[in-house]
């Protein structure tokens, strides 16, 4: 993501403001190649003709619009199933909490879910799963259970099977997908299956065998039903990392719109390194993003001082990073006690947390940049837009930095506690 920074403090040294919008398109495609990005094409048009125009405020304003309907977008996820296919489990997973936890999904071998239940993520409260009943409770009428789940609302659908999809589950599929909406078949419990099978066949059983035959069995069981070229994901709510769980996250962050998009990768559990990168990948997009914003807000006198990225805006970008990537006071706690390691040990592994060390500097260097800083802010122009978003872009990008890292670390710990 350097190129990017690169090219805009290049265009904006040389006042070139048409360079400066010829080199943001491919730059931004560039950075966001795996992610998909926040802004609709719509928003990065008018970027770009504002940045031709070297109409800054409205640079501003566009980007702080995006940013903003990005992290207010509002979720809804559907799953139906069965009771008992794993539907409350999936649900407890997207929101990062264990099987014991208060606040879960009922999670049980009687059969809770008789109506739909919504299900509020902990951390991102516009975000809520619905837990809908399965096509084959008694009275499903595939004609009326659209309109009286209220289909509308919702995002995109789930059907969740733990053994064979029902023609009623093709039925809804293709009611969704004529009221416009998108659906994922996820068929739960392979790692049931793959103990079963190794546990009766062990001396020809091949993993990736039998899991080709529950996909191939899955694919014919909704194609002979009518349901043409099914997408299925087979996944382990117990192994979230270890089946079709990343492509399912992958598919569906592609197929979002891009504002829901940004909440859906920030919410999704730090299964493995990929994940975590994944969602440093949205981050990042969303650093250049404010770099280029506090760059076009500082070209006026004055502005870095009311609203500039100082001490407290610092200290809580570090704390929602650390949020993100859950690094948070509450989940560092329920990880100490997981690991059944002293919370203070735990901490002391820990780099994100001393919020002072990155920013505490009193050396003569650093006192002469924040007086540049202070006297550029004051003048206003390019000179204060380059300082600006530099700061911005290399405060924020070393916060992230440190956080991954720290996640990356306490991934790793807890994994010896799972094969333990
Ligand atoms: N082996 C295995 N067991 C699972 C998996 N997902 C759920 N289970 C178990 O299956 C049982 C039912 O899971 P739930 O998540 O309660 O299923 P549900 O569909 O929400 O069922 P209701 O709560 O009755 O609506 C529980 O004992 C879970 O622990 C999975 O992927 N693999």
């Amino acid at each position: 993501m350097d190129q990017f920074i690169t090219a805009f403090l290049k265009g904006a040294s040389e006042k070139n403001f048409q360079q400066l919008a010829m080199e943001f398109l491919p730059q931004y495609s560039a950075l966001i190649s795996k992610s998909g990005g926040m802004l609709s094409p719509e928003t990065l048009s008018a970027i770009h003709y504002a940045l031709q125009e070297g109409r800054l405020s409205d640079v501003m304003n566009q980007i702080q619009e995006a940013i903003s309907a990005a992290e207010n977008a509002v979720l809804e996820v559907a799953v139906i199933g069965e009771s008992g296919t794993g539907k409350s489990s999936f649900i407890n997973a997207l929101r990062g909490l264990g099987h014991e936890e208060a606040e879960s999904a009922d999670v049980g071998t009687v059969e809770t879910t008789m109506y739909k239940t919504p299900y509020q993520h902990p951390k991102y409260p516009n975000v809520i799963f619905w837990d809908l009943p399965g096509t084959g409770t008694p009275n499903f009428h595939t004609d009326t259970y659209l309109d009286r789940v209220g289909f509308a609302n919702y995002d995109f659908f789930i059907i969740i099977s733990s053994s064979r999809f029902s023609v009623n589950d093709a039925l809804l599929a293709q009611k969704i997908k004529d009221a416009g909406k998108k659906f994922y078949f996820v068929r739960t419990k392979v790692d049931s299956d793959l103990y079963s099978e190794e546990r009766t066949r062990p001396r020809t059983f091949r993993k990736e065998q039998v899991l080709q035959r529950i996909r191939d069995y899955c694919l014919s069981n909704l194609t002979d039903i009518g349901v043409s070229e099914p997408r299925i994901f087979l996944i382990s709510n117990f192994d979230l990392d270890a089946f079709d769980f990343p492509k399912l996250e992958e598919t569906l962050l592609k197929e979002l719109p891009g504002h829901k998009r940004h909440m859906f990768a920030l919410l999704l559990p730090n299964i493995s390194d990929a994940s975590i990168e994944l969602k440093k990948h949205f981050l990042q997009e969303k650093i250049c993003l404010e770099a280029l914003k506090s760059g076009a807000m500082s070209f006026i006198p004055f502005m870095p001082f009311i609203s500039g990225f100082d001490l407290p805006q610092q200290e809580q970008c570090l704390k929602d990073y650390r949020s993100y990537f859950g690094l948070d006071d509450k989940s560092i706690e329920e990880i100490a006690e997981r690991l059944e390691t002293p919370l203070e040990d735990i901490k002391g592994q820990l780099k994100c947390l001393d919020f002072w060390s990155f920013v505490k500097d009193d050396s003569i260097i650093a006192r002469a940049r924040s007086a540049g800083e202070a006297f550029c802010s004051v003048k206003g122009g390019l000179g204060s837009s380059v300082v600006q978003a530099l700061k911005v872009y290399y405060m924020r990008t070393q916060f992230l930095n440190v956080v991954v890292e720290d996640a990356k670390h306490l991934l790793r710990k807890m994994e010896t506690v799972n094969i333990a």
